[in-house]
């Protein structure tokens, strides 16, 4: 290709609208790859212009593309997140931040979720998963592991990393209003979803603020110090003037937001592809009871323990490459894109998608069929990108892998569980999750 070609485009539709339509048809079904990016990509390229939402877009795919547009994030393309999200999220919060701002925020959240934070919040997990599994799991027969899942990683992130404590029963529910409308149109209208997450936003900002209030107090009064938990420091961070209160709590919320759908989705699909997948689930059992084995009754799980589960994360990175929890990520064009003999336009959106590249053939042979082992191997860079890449990669990466493989290690040490419903359709709004909470059948084990 010549410099400045142009970029090979789909029907491009009514002027505003574009293929706006048939794009949110497609992913509400959870049928993104195979009725809209597809049939573009063999039609056109794995690169392919289309208009959404208003905007002239560029849609990448392959590992190529990934590396170039991840990790020239702050250079050529910046973030680009709906409206929506931005109010209900904040402005404050690290996904709207560009620069040294992002550096600095960065920089507070990743001291707690780096290798020594991780290290000390094991214990912890590891009495939520079994407080969660006691409180929700025992005297059972079946369960609903989505909601399960979505309450228990509310709670760790809430309590495990940050160390704020909340009453579950009311502040899950003005949450999950939040992320309702995270993705919805902005319409503040009386019954619109946008207008009661902003109510949901607001009660969130009150409880936040308190609790951001007391600790600095506490902090400042020389009566509490870091905890190694995720408020301390970010009020440290406050304190020493290097972020404002609203920095602190729109980070939270964000926090909330980006762990809550993506990780429950990513263990509710994990435990469908080990039903259907029964030899890989006896590969699995044996890694987690080779480590029960080792323990005496009560004691913890520790880091070293998490590193030996190896198999486990492959059948985990697995199901996120055949089932992303996130399809894509937008990024606007800061300046004008000369990429492999294409020019995009300053201005233009550029959408990453998982599926392009999870479902390349030339990067994962016979990439539809399920085989964890695949993961054994290095896998090329950028190809694998469940948690994007560059200076935007997922925060929270670690902490994700952590959760799905303590949760893991408890439930399948202490219950058999089979699927009611092998069959249950995905849908997305708009993030994908099992239509009807995937439902289980559960008993614990004799030995248990
Ligand atoms: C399986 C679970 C998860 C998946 C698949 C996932 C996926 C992603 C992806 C794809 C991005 C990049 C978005 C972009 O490039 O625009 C991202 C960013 C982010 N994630 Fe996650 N995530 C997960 C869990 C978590 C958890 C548990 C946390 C923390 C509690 C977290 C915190 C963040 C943050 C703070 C960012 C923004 C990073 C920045 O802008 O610098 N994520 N995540």
């Amino acid at each position: 290709q010549k410099t400045g070609t142009k970029i090979p485009s789909g029907q491009m539709g009514f002027p505003w609208i574009g293929e706006t339509i048939g794009f949110y048809r497609a992913q509400r079904k959870n049928q993104l790859f195979e009725s809209f990016f597809q049939p573009r990509i063999k039609k056109h390229g794995k690169i392919f212009k289309t208009k959404l939402m208003g905007s002239p877009t560029v849609v990448v795919n392959g590992a190529t593309a990934n590396k170039f547009f991840m990790s020239n994030e702050f250079k050529l393309v910046v973030s680009s997140w709906p409206t929506s999200s931005v109010e209900l999220m904040g402005k404050n919060c690290i996904m709207e931040k560009q620069g040294d701002s992002h550096r600095c925020l960065r920089g507070v959240i990743a001291s707690i979720l780096g290798p020594t934070g991780l290290q000390t919040m094991v214990p912890r997990m590891c009495r939520s998963v079994q407080k969660h599994l006691v409180e929700n799991w025992e005297n059972r027969g079946e369960i609903s592991l989505h909601r399960s899942t979505k309450t228990l990683t509310f709670t760790i992130v809430l309590e495990c990393l940050f160390g704020i404590s909340v009453d579950l029963d009311t502040m899950f529910g003005v949450f999950e209003n939040v992320l309702e409308g995270v993705l919805a149109a902005p319409v503040n209208l009386p019954g619109t979803k946008f207008s009661s997450a902003k109510k949901a936003r607001a009660k969130i900002q009150n409880v936040l603020v308190d609790e951001v209030r007391r600790k600095k107090e506490a902090m400042e009064g020389g009566r509490e110090e870091e905890d190694g938990m995720l408020l301390s420091s970010l009020v440290a961070a406050l304190i020493r003037g290097e972020i404002t209160e609203d920095e602190v709590v729109d980070n939270i919320v964000l926090l909330v937001f980006a762990a809550h759908d993506t990780t429950s989705y990513a263990i509710t699909m994990m435990f469908k592809m080990l039903a259907n997948h029964p030899d890989c689930y006896t590969l699995l059992l044996k890694e987690h009871e080779d480590i029960a084995v080792t323990k005496r009754p009560g004691e913890d799980l520790t880091l070293e323990d998490v590193k030996k589960i190896e198999y486990t994360w492959q059948v985990a990175r697995e199901t996120m490459r055949l089932c992303p929890p996130i399809f894509g990520s937008f990024r606007k064009a800061i300046a004008e894109i000369e990429f492999e003999g294409f020019t995009i336009p300053k201005g233009w959106k550029v959408l990453w998608t998982t599926y392009g590249t999870h479902y390349d053939e030339e990067y994962f042979p016979d990439p539809m069929s399920f085989n964890p082992s695949r993961f054994a191997d290095p896998v090329q860079a950028y190809a694998f990108i469940p948690f994007g890449g560059g200076p935007r990669l997922c925060a929270g990466y670690q902490l994700a892998k952590l959760i799905i493989l303590v949760f893991t290690h408890y439930v399948v040490t202490r219950y058999d569980w089979s699927l009611v419903d092998p069959d249950e359709p995905v849908v997305m709004d708009p993030l994908p999750f099992p239509s009807k909470g995937m439902p289980i059948k559960i008993s614990p084990k004799h030995n248990y």
